[in-house]
């Protein structure tokens, strides 16, 4: 049995359950179409006011959906992006009308504009037995459906595309119909049709509101209550047929052909290399809180290249978002260069980001995703698709592309600006290490040739050694350490900031005068400390040298990662450390349990006179 045919008779059930109601749904009608079918002349089309009653319904049941559509995208974007009590009461409110009883609503609804009203009186008593009455009466039972379908198609959006959007240039307004609106538009056409279908069968809150003039369900009670039920045959297959036409209209897509005519790139100009832009260094003083979470961070940097580092959790993210003007204007003072950009609306700072999961817009080809930027250059961009080598890929979506294809196309967006800097927060970390290799060669590559101005942030200490010169090291909203990548790898300043680097060799000593023990191991130190002081010391572990001189030691285990062997030893007397040697190295061929010797070069050795946590602590 094929896997298909199995997947079936496991659904059975489910399949059997749906088809009942499909079938409670469609006897009713069918029943309806026979006996229409088969009965003679009176089904009730000679009837006076039939088309009148039909007509009122269509234009009334689209006015009252035109209205919803104007007011309820609004509502439901904000009931999707409000906090508080009352985005709580008014997303209840919305919804009210779907549990009311029409006949109820079109009761509280001639308290509000009924001929005795304040507003009735306004307007003459023309807001009841009347065309606008029974608009008012369709608007507030049909209103629900597009309000709640906009809601949670708004709320599905990811908040990361519009701080794109917002990045490369677009004002709210713009992200609202261009990121947005386009995003929700198929679940908003759904509530609309909604809407109309609600509107136009709607009959309780008419009757009472807008006896006249006659609506269709109007009309078809009334033939019903006068002349009884064959002359309700017409109005049903008016108002089946209007509901089937406007369903297989709504459910019409265009063909294949021409919906891959519409996604098809625009003509792609020739490749223009972009402008020169000075190497432009940050600086910038933030102090700033999003939830429990404070931000205060300070630097100014010395070169055009940064990376920040840092563990999960540490406000990478945040920093980044707060320099690209993300976190509004009061988060602090950043500067570009000589420019100051804290007061200036992120659309204006023209600074490229580059979030995470790299935020393309899903229904965008790769070659809109690069020319959405509001300063985007045609030119520009086939240069950068060239130059990272994208070319072939104009017309693919989002989803027709790899991780690393889809990364290249955010760089490419952000690039096609020629911004004065580029944010980049983890750009390789999804990408498998062959992918993320190329790529941060390309990245390396093209900051050298073309004077790309980046703040990269990554967990990869080797990641961020290739792409900056100068290291932030972060943790809890703090920087913990700064300054050029030699200076930091060389002198870590802390147990903390020496894990962040990949040093796995953190352990604690005692100094002794001008040295350091920790067991069997005796190291000179630079500073003297009196005897006894609690040290904490590191040493990478492609400083641990094995062979025939130093303290003797055990090997526990090796491991071959391929591109180098890890061997993990146990000094006689404590501590365990572990090597890092080249894989054609006697050492390498080391097997657990063989005797072996350690030794180390003094000044490979960092060492903080205080015991890990409580440097850890004081670095906060
Ligand atoms: N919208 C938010 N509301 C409240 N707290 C937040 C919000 N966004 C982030 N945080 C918190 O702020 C802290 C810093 O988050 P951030 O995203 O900057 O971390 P990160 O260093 O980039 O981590 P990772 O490497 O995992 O991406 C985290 O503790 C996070 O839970």
């Amino acid at each position: 049995m094929t896997g298909r045919r199995a997947r079936a008779l496991d659904a059975r059930p489910l399949g059997w359950l749906g088809a009942l109601l499909a079938l409670y749904l469609a006897v009713p009608l069918g029943a309806f179409l026979l006996r229409f079918a088969t009965t003679g002349d009176d089904r009730g089309f000679g009837e006076p006011g039939l088309w009148d009653a039909a007509r009122t319904s269509a234009v009334s049941a689209t006015i009252s959906a035109a209205i919803v559509l104007v007011l309820g995208v609004p509502l439901g974007y904000w009931l999707a992006h409000a906090r508080g009590p009352l985005q709580r009461v008014v997303g209840m409110l919305v919804q009210l009308p779907l549990a009311l009883p029409p006949v109820m609503s079109g009761i509280v609804l001639i308290y509000l504009v009924g001929p005795y009203t304040w507003l009735g009186e306004r307007f003459g008593g023309r807001l009841t037995d009347s065309l606008a009455g029974v608009i008012i009466a369709q608007t507030f039972v049909a209103a629900p459906f597009l309000v709640i379908a906009a809601r949670s198609a708004f709320a599905a959006v990811d908040p990361e595309l519009d701080d794109i959007a917002a990045t490369l240039g677009h004002r709210p307004l713009a992200r609202f119909a261009r990121v947005d609106l386009r995003i929700a538009a198929p679940a908003i056409r759904a509530g609309l049709l909604l809407t109309w279908l609600r509107a136009i069968g709607e009959y309780g809150a008419t009757v009472l509101l807008a006896y006249h003039p006659y609506t269709l369900p109007v009309f078809t009670a009334v033939q019903f209550q006068s002349t009884g039920i064959p002359s309700t045959q017409a109005p049903t297959a008016v108002a089946l047929g209007t509901a089937a036409i406007v369903l297989l209209a709504a459910g019409f897509r265009l063909p294949r052909r021409l919906r891959g005519r519409m996604t098809q790139a625009a003509s792609v100009p020739e490749p223009t290399h972009p402008p020169a832009v000075a190497p432009a260094a940050l600086s910038f003083d933030l102090d700033t809180r999003v939830g429990d979470f404070h931000l205060r961070m300070a630097h100014q940097a010395r070169s055009s290249r940064v990376a920040v580092l840092g563990a999960s959790g540490a406000g990478k993210s945040m920093l980044l978002r707060a320099l690209a003007g993300l976190l509004g204007p009061d988060v602090g003072t950043v500067r570009c260069g000589p420019d100051d950009l804290s007061r200036v609306p992120v659309e204006q700072r023209q600074l490229g980001y580059v979030p995470q999961r790299h935020g393309l817009l899903p229904d965008r080809t790769a070659w809109q995703q690069a020319t959405f930027g509001v300063r985007a250059d045609g030119g520009v961009a086939a240069w950068w698709f060239e130059t990272l080598r994208l070319q072939g890929l104009h017309s693919r979506l989002p989803d027709q592309l790899s991780g690393g294809q889809r990364q290249r196309v955010g760089l490419a967006a952000a690039l096609s600006q020629t911004p004065r800097l580029v944010l980049l927060d983890e750009p390789f970390t999804a990408l498998d290490a062959p992918v993320r290799q190329e790529l941060v060669t390309e990245l390396r590559r093209l900051q050298r040739r073309d004077a790309l101005s980046t703040v990269v942030v990554t967990h990869d200490p080797q990641e961020a050694a290739m792409l900056a010169d100068e290291l932030l090291v972060v943790a809890d909203g703090r920087i913990v350490q700064s300054g050029s990548v030699r200076e930091v790898f060389d002198a870590p300043a802390s147990p903390q900031v020496a894990r962040l680097l990949g040093i796995e060799n953190v352990l604690e000593g005692v100094a002794d005068g001008g040295e350091l023990v920790a067991g069997a191991v005796q190291l000179p130190v630079r500073t003297w400390l009196p005897a006894g002081t609690p040290l904490t010391w590191c040493v990478a572990p492609q400083d641990v040298l094995l062979g025939t001189s130093g303290v003797a030691a055990t090997v526990v285990d090796v491991a071959d990662v391929g591109t180098s062997v890890l061997v993990d030893v146990e000094l006689e007397g404590g501590p365990a450390l572990r090597a890092r040697c080249a894989t054609n190295s006697p050492a390498a061929r080391l097997a657990a349990g063989a005797p072996v010797s350690v030794d180390f070069r003094a000044d490979s050795v960092t060492v903080w006179p205080q015991a890990a946590s409580a440097l850890d602590n004081a670095l906060r």
